[in-house]
């Protein structure tokens, strides 16, 4: 990985385009999240999606029950188990999300040029004239000309399910709409998106404020994925309502943005959140198409300069259905990478795709690549420049054990962290080569039991490009003896070794403290 010259503001001679790549242990730095459903839910295809990648599972409450989640959980555990891959555990709420309420489920056509009725009546059948929808107050919200779209669960814009509606009339609490296209909605679940108005619905339902503390509690879930996040309160509220619920304190929260009012907040947003997930499905709608590029290049250099985790979604649709991305989209995960995101969510892909483990490995091929051409030096400047002087002295350590990683060839970089904060600031300055985040457990009390902490930490760099996390023994002690450090460096190294990271006469750098002085060692192996 980090002996590339290849620069894309460099002439690339074209024969070394065709170059094949070194093949190497970790699949990218790039990180993979996939949302798991019916076509990715038994243990065999976790495990290959597991060995092609996916280090974040995604479990979205928008559809099915709790129990449904809670089996296929069960499934990503023996696959863990199995496979000795490290996943983290994502649960995504509902949030204020408009759907068609649709009982049966039974298949309704809609025509061109007809007329469409959406009513917050739900005692009303669904039907070809009349849909219900859970919201009651989107005839305040819209008036005349108002553009609605809907789309099924995951929509990828190549079904023939999706309709566009423009808005004829308000009566009383109905929409009227003219329907723009014909489209057949057949499929469990059907989200409306009505462009650029305020849906008062509350970010954090009821819904998800039980799911939260029952499934999530029980499964102590290392990620929120805060759908619909419109406001930095929804963020705080979010927070302190985690906070009561024992080990959900340290669950982190990703504020997902999906349309522009969350846009419109997203500094605020951006300084709540643990990290940020780009919602490019919902957003794409609430947005003129010529300007989702914009936001996306804007909003990762902001968490970028931030170092926060930024997660990109709807990459490779067209997988869903199909063996190999369109060229647009292999293009859009090259530059997702150049454009600075930490990991690409795939959604339909996984979740009801034909080829799960495939898109995993494809796109992070794609991201590996693009990682060879990323600009570090001119990254690295950028983010000096922007976070100034005086630096923090953690921060002035983190990007001088870049810098020297970098200048010395090294083949990886071991840090120790207890809260992980040093190695996601070592991770800002995005090295070339991977992090080992080796994690020191800290005993700790809530007054009743005692335990480890740790086990959260290590699995939140699942999400951050570049770190791998190990969880050191926490018969160590924490206190950063040299001769604890020297012992926990011994292990980091051999566990480097297996897996292939690291090689005889290979430089390493690591970051670590002795007694209150943090500092970057380089050492050279023998063996
Ligand atoms: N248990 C440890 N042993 C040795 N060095 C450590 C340990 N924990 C953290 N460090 C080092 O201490 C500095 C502060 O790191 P940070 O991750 O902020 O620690 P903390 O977990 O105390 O917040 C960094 O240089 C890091 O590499
Ligand atoms: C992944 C997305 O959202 P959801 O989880 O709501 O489908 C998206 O909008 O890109
Ligand atoms: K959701
Ligand atoms: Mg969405």
């Amino acid at each position: 990985m980090p002996s590339s010259h290849l620069l894309l503001e460099e002439p690339i001679r074209m024969v070394s385009i065709l170059e094949p790549s070194k093949p190497s242990f970790f699949s990218a730095m790039t990180k993979i999240v996939g949302t798991l459903g019916p076509k990715s839910r038994s243990v065999e295809t976790i495990s290959g999606c597991l060995k092609a990648g996916m280090s974040v599972a995604r479990f979205d409450f928008s559809w099915h029950d709790p129990e449904y989640h809670q089996e296929t959980l069960e499934n990503l555990k023996a696959a863990i188990k199995s496979t000795k891959k490290l996943c983290a555990v994502m649960l995504d709420t509902v949030g204020a999300e408009m759907q068609v309420v649709n009982k049966s489920e039974k298949a309704i056509s809609l025509e061109a040029n007809g007329q469409v009725v959406l009513t917050p009546d739900q005692g009303q059948e669904a039907s070809s004239e009349i849909l219900p929808i859970n919201f009651d107050g989107l005839a305040k919200a819209v008036k005349k000309g108002d553009t609605i779209f809907i789309g099924q669960y995951l929509f990828t814009g190549s079904e023939t399910t999706s309709v566009w509606l423009e808005v004829s009339e308000v009566k009383g609490q109905d929409v009227v709409c003219i329907i723009k296209n014909t489209a057949t909605l057949a499929g469990s679940l059907f989200t409306l998106h009505a462009s650029q108005i305020h849906i008062d619905l509350p970010t954090l339902t009821e819904k998800d404020q039980e799911v939260i503390s029952s499934w999530g509690v029980k499964n102590k879930i290392d990620f929120l994925s805060l759908s619909y996040t419109r406001h930095a309160e929804d963020v705080r509220q979010a927070r302190e309502f985690l906070s009561k619920l024992g080990d959900l304190s340290q669950t982190q929260i990703f504020a997902k943005i999906e349309n522009v009012e969350g846009l419109t907040h997203f500094d605020e947003i951006l300084q709540e959140a643990d990290g940020i997930i780009l919602s490019r499905g919902n957003l794409g709608i609430d947005l003129p198409p010529e300007k989702v590029f914009l936001f996306q290049k804007s909003a990762l250099y902001k968490c970028n300069m931030a170092g926060k985790p930024a997660v990109l979604t709807r990459v490779v649709d067209s997988m869903t259905d199909n063996l190999r991305p369109t060229r647009a989209e292999a293009t859009d995960v090259a530059n997702a990478v150049l454009d600075g995101s930490d990991a690409i969510l795939l959604g339909a892909e996984t979740l009801r795709g034909l080829y799960p483990i495939e898109t995993i490995s494809t796109v992070g091929r794609i991201c590996s690549e693009a990682e060879k051409v990323f600009n570090q030096d001119l990254y690295f400047k950028r983010t000096v420049k922007y976070v100034g002087e005086p630096m923090t002295h953690l921060e002035s350590i983190a990007s001088s054990a870049v810098r020297a990683a970098i200048k010395v060839k090294a083949s990886i970089i071991i840090c120790f962290t207890s809260s992980g904060r040093a190695a996601r600031l070592i991770a800002k300055y995005r090295p070339t080569m991977p992090v080992l985040s080796v994690v020191i457990p800290r005993l700790k009390t809530n007054q009743l039991k005692w335990s480890f902490s740790g086990a959260f930490e290590a699995r939140q760099s699942l999400i951050v490009r570049g770190l791998f996390p190990m969880l050191a023994d926490p018969r160590h002690p924490a206190e950063s003896t040299s001769a604890t450090n020297e012992s926990i460096l011994k292990v980091a190294l051999d566990h480097g070794k297996a897996l292939g990271v690291i090689k005889s006469h290979d430089r390493v750098v690591v970051c670590q403290k002795l007694g209150d002085a943090s500092v970057v060692k380089i050492i050279e192996l023998e063996d």
